[in-house]
This record gives C-alpha cells, sequence and structure tokens, in this order.
C-alpha cells in the first residue's frame, strides 16, 4: 500500500444504470477491507457535495446491493455546480458557479479523493474538479455505452439484454397477426443499445441516429420480408434515431439540464407514417422508456463492478489522480479525464460506425437500417 489516504467520497451523477450499486459495493469493501480508508457518499450526485449532504458507508450497508439496480446514493442528471441555479435574492433564480463550496466541503469533511461515478456529463464536472486541485478518480457508467475511454461500461449489458427480450417478446406477437411493430429503445445520441438488441433479438429493421432513414427504404424492407415468406415485422428504433430529413422526436425539453432534450416519440411516430404506406400491415408500437435501465443486474455486469471498483481502489492507492477507469481489450486501464472529457463543453461521444462489422454483418444477413 502507497497511498497517505485517509478517505474517500463516492458519488453517482446522470441516468441511473444497473451496476452503480455494485461499483459502489466493491469500493466501499475494498476501501475498507483492504486499506483502512473511511468512505463516505455523497447523496443525490454533485447536488449532495454542493449542500455537502452525505452519508457514511459501511460494509454492512453495501453487502447485498451487489445485484440491485440503481444507486444506493440517489442521482442527479441536472445539477452542475460550475452553472448552478441558486435564488437571487429577490425570489427568482441566477445561475452561478458555485463549484467553489464544493471544494470547501471536501476540505471540511476531510475527504482526500472523491470518485464519480457516472457518464459523459458527470465526468465533465469531474475534469473540472480535477482542474481545481481535487483528487478525482472517474469510474465511467452508461448504459448508453456512449463514452470514448472505454470499451464497455457497466449498466450497458444490463440494459441491452433487457431491450433484447422486448424484441424477442414482440417476435412472437408480430409473428402471430402478420404486424410490424415498432420498439422505441433509449440511448441518447448513440444506437448502441438499439443496434446490439435490434440484432440479438433478431428484429428485421434497425434505426439508429448514426443511420438516417425513410420511410420508403422501411416499407421497402417489411416488402422484401413479406416475399420471402416472413409477413411480420419487428423493428428496433433508438429514441435519437432521425429521418433523412433530419426529423427527430423530441419528447421533453428539461430545461434546468445541461443536456436537456430527452428523446421519446419516435417509434409512434415511425409506426404511423409506415402504417400509411404498408396498408396491408397494422403497424403497432411499444415504448419501455426506463423499464430498460431498471432492475437487477446482469452477471455479467456484476463482474464488471468488481473489476471497476477494484481497479479504481488501486489507483486512488498510486495516486493516479485526474483519470479514468478503462477497459481496453480486456485489460483493466485508465484514461486521463482531459483526454476522455476533451476541451469540450460536453464529452467526446462513442457512436456507432455505420460503416464498422456489425453493422456490415447485419447488412449482409438482410437487416434494413433504412437508408437503402
Ligand atoms: N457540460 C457539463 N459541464 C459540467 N457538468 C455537467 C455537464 N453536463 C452535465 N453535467 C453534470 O453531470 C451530471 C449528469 O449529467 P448527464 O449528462 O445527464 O449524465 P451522465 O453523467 O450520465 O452523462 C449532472 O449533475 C450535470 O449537471
Ligand atoms: O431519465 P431521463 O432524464 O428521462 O433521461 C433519459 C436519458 O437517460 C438515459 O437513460 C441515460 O443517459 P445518461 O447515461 O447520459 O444519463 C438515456 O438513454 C436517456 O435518453
Ligand atoms: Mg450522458
Amino acid at each position: 500500500m502507497n497511498s497517505k489516504v485517509k478517505k474517500i467520497a463516492l458519488l453517482s451523477g446522470g441516468g441511473d444504470c444497473p451496476g452503480l450499486n455494485a461499483v459502489i459495493r466493491t469500493i466501499t469493501k475494498i476501501a475498507i477491507e483492504k486499506y483502512n480508508w473511511e468512505v463516505i457518499g455523497f447523496v443525490y450526485g454533485y447536488r449532495g457535495l454542493y449542500n455537502n449532504n452525505y452519508v457514511e458507508l459501511t460494509v454492512d450497508k453495501v453487502e447485498d446491493i451487489y445485484k440491485e439496480g440503481g444507486t444506493i446514493l440517489y442521482s442527479s442528471n441536472k445539477d452542475n455546480l460550475f452553472d448552478y441555479l441558486v435564488d437571487d435574492g429577490n425570489g427568482g433564480k441566477v445561475r452561478k458557479d458555485v463549484s467553489d463550496v464544493g471544494v470547501e466541503n471536501l476540505k471540511k469533511d476531510g475527504v482526500d479523493v472523491l470518485v464519480v461515478l457516472g457518464g459523459d456529463g458527470t465526468l465533465t464536472s469531474a475534469r473540472d474538479f480535477s482542474r481545481k486541485g481535487v483528487n478525482v478518480i472517474g469510474v465511467p457508467k452508461t448504459m448508453d455505452n456512449d463514452l470514448t475511454s472505454t470499451d464497455l461500461t457497466y449498466g450497458f449489458i444490463s440494459a441491452m439484454s433487457v431491450g433484447t427480450e422486448f424484441i424477442d417478446r414482440l417476435q412472437t406477437t408480430a409473428k402471430s397477426h402478420h404486424r410490424v411493430i415498432c420498439c422505441e429503445l433509449m440511448g441518447r445520441e448513440a444506437g448502441w443499445i438499439s443496434l446490439y438488441a435490434g440484432l440479438a433479438g433478431n428484429a428485421g429493421v434497425v434505426l439508429i441516429p448514426e443511420i438516417p432513414f425513410t420511410i420508403e427504404n422501411i416499407a421497402k424492407a417489411v416488402k422484401k420480408r413479406d416475399e420471402a415468406g416472413l409477413p411480420y415485422t419487428v423493428i428496433a428504433v433508438a429514441e435519437g434515431a432521425k429521418y433523412a430529413d433530419g426529423t427527430k422526436s423530441i419528447g421533453k425539453i428539461v430545461e434546468d439540464s445541461p443536456d436537456p432534450i430527452r428523446y421519446s416519440g419516435l417509434a409512434a411516430k415511425v409506426a404511423d407514417d409506415l402504417e400509411k404506406v404498408i396498408p396491408n400491415h397494422e403497424v403497432r408500437s411499444v415504448n419501455p422508456g426506463h423499464i430498460i435501465r431498471g432492475g437487477d443486474i446482469d452477471a455479467y455486469d456484476r463482474i464488471l463492478s468488481i473489476r471497476f471498483g477494484n481497479k479504481a481502489c488501486a489507483m486512488i492507492d498510486e495516486g493516479l489522480f485526474g483519470n479514468v477507469v478503462s477497459l481496453k481489450g480486456g485489460n483493466m486501464e485508465y484514461t486521463s479525464l482531459e483526454e476522455v472529457i476533451g476541451d469540450a463543453k460536453f464529452g467526446k461521444q462513442k457512436l456507432v460506425d455505420p460503416n464498422g462489422d456489425l453493422v456490415l454483418a447485419a447488412k449482409a444477413m438482410g437487416v434494413s437500417f433504412g437508408d437503402e
């Protein structure tokens, strides 16, 4: 053991995903049992850091959360302490950089290292706290799989597996009624969940943000399946996919969120538009929404959570601050926050390559992406 660390603090930010609890558990257990560090957790992400609202984490508190989705530390995908909504003194609100309050709270609490569990947004703030001299370690999470630094994050496999089950279940009912059913899956601007769940569930058409589509091309694919003796089609629709003319389906603008767009409704729109051009089929849509990121942690994500949490502890011990745990080619490594996030206001995103091997394999097997 190398470090002079005595106390670490965890926080989780952004949308929850299966695996956060298992990482909190791994880090807490290793910190206490191997390194003898004290562990606290700020609640509701960066808001807890601002309000100095934390809980002590002990082995008995985390023992049973090895398979529980979500996060016992709660989470927020709004509070950015570098641009925080505070009272203006006249009954209104004004945006202010209150990050110094967070830094002061860490000093007051005697926290040596801040461990941040989050996606591109949360890690953008982590980079900025690191620039202010805080000892930060990032543990990447996202069900969207859109982080550049790592081959995989915990959360993705669990969410993708639930998405696959939805597509599987839609296959039998679509087939029985010779229907076309569009299934919308989350993922923001990244098509990973829809691509993986769509192909794992044998969807005939997969629509992802990286490959704009037209209704005519989807109709063509449905007709081709009809002619091949497959008069039913399940379509995996990424919530952030777009028509070739750029049309997207925005469900909600969350004004006080740094990333305010929430996509929703695309599967319903595609179903409506498609039914007009394929009158021989009834077209339906479903949107499982947040269901795919709820529930238990998949077995593989439990293992990833042990590997990510263990690496985070080793990095703390070695003083490798300002870095994010990364899985690269099967090995646990690390990447600097500056590289992961870059200089952008928002972190870089890892998107599906339209010419990547999986898309090309799917096309070779007759799956349509609505682009040709
Ligand atoms: N550009 C940004 N700069 C600083 N903090 C950000 C930025 N974007 C998001 N955040 C903060 O990160 C947290 C989660 O952001 P979000 O992007 O929704 O989730 P995720 O971390 O999963 O990508 C929130 O507290 C949010 O205020
Ligand atoms: O929970 P909200 O605010 O509706 O946000 C929904 C978004 O969060 C996600 O589930 C996860 O995104 P993040 O990992 O960036 O938080 C997206 O797939 C989805 O678009
Ligand atoms: Mg994100």
